[in-house]
């Protein structure tokens, strides 16, 4: 599948203004996906293999050394055990993880240990993740990273900006961030947790993708609150919105505390549901995440002994 680059538009302010979020029929939506059973249980390796091909595997922390992101890179490589492989009798599906994400130091290692592979290079940019250095450095961040190697940039953006509702600021800041990144695919991070209200999230998601995100993501991972379903469904509810008003579709991509098979297979049928299958390739969805591959890993031992059959593995295409 190919998915057409998000050109962005002019920014249409009595759009933005006339956006309204039905805070309490986003909740009972969210409550009843996290109650129910997401995926019928002989169905679920299959999904879960899926799940590992829309991860950002991350590292993100102030400790990262060269021999952990090497690491981290040999595990999206062949993100479940060979044993593991064998026995879902799956080595034909060569399956990666959709990307590694890192801080720019780390991008040179990374490139090199990722090469002559699909998985994609994404770091984190912008003064991640305050985002409080000045304008010109944050562009000049972009655009090094993308000369050291990323394919795909994931931007913070001025929360105050949000906070003072002044979303022309927010969009010429998104856009400029639009431009240095070139060819590189950009994700725009909102810090759903510090923009308070469900409203914000739904304003600043429609202000970055008028203003040419590739993707709307939700948090950095260092917030006290990070993604969770209402921030999810009123996010990509602007992402169906953008996509009937301009024909463009843009990604999401959940981060930050997503650590359990089972929260990644709500995702996965959240997406399905709401905004349809292509929303379940890499190139339209990503989990940003650093712990949920062991999980998922744990989870496909204990469907080993039963549940599997090659006959499932079409989920995966
Ligand atoms: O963008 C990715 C997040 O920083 C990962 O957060 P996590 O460590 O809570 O999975």
């Amino acid at each position: 599948m190919t998915i057409e680059r998000n050109p962005g538009m002019d920014l249409n302010l009595d759009w933005i203004e006339s956006i309204q979020v039905n805070k309490s029929a986003i909740e009972r939506r969210a409550q009843s996906l996290g109650a129910r059973r997401s995926v019928k249980k002989q169905h679920q390796a299959a999904w879960l293999l899926k799940a590992i091909t829309l991860i950002d595997l991350t590292t993100l922390a102030g400790d990262d050394t060269e021999l952990r992101v090497k690491r981290l890179c040999a595990k999206a490589k062949k993100p479940i055990r060979h044993d593991l492989v064998t026995a879902l009798g799956i080595e034909d599906l060569h399956l990666t993880t959709g990307a590694i994400c890192v801080y720019h130091d780390m991008l040179t290692t990374a490139a090199n240990a990722l090469k002559g592979t699909d998985i994609h290079l994404a770091a984190v940019s912008t003064g991640f993740p305050a985002g409080l250095t000045p304008l010109h450095l944050k562009i000049e961040e972009i655009k090094e990273s993308v000369k050291a190697g990323a394919d795909e940039i994931d931007i913070v953006i001025t929360r105050k900006h949000v906070f003072s509702e002044n979303w022309s600021a927010l969009y010429d800041e998104v856009k400029a961030y639009r431009e240095a990144c070139g060819q590189a695919h950009m994700k725009t991070i909102l810090s759903t947790g510090e923009i308070s209200t469900l409203r914000n999230v739904a304003k600043a998601s429609m202000v970055c993708m008028m203003a040419g995100a590739d993707f709307i993501k939700t948090s950095t991972g260092k917030e006290s609150v990070n993604a969770t379903l209402p921030v999810s469904l009123t996010m990509i509810r602007q992402i169906r919105e953008y996509q009937e008003r301009t024909g463009y579709k843009v990604g999401y991509k959940p981060a930050g505390g997503i650590s359990k098979a089972k929260d990644a297979l709500v995702y996965l049928s959240m997406m399905k549901e709401e905004l349809g299958d292509d929303w379940l390739q890499p190139d339209l969805f990503r989990f940003g995440a650093s712990s949920l591959l062991g999980d998922i890993e744990r989870q496909l031992e204990h469907h080993i002994t039963g549940h599997y059959s090659a006959a499932h593995r079409h989920a995966i295409g």
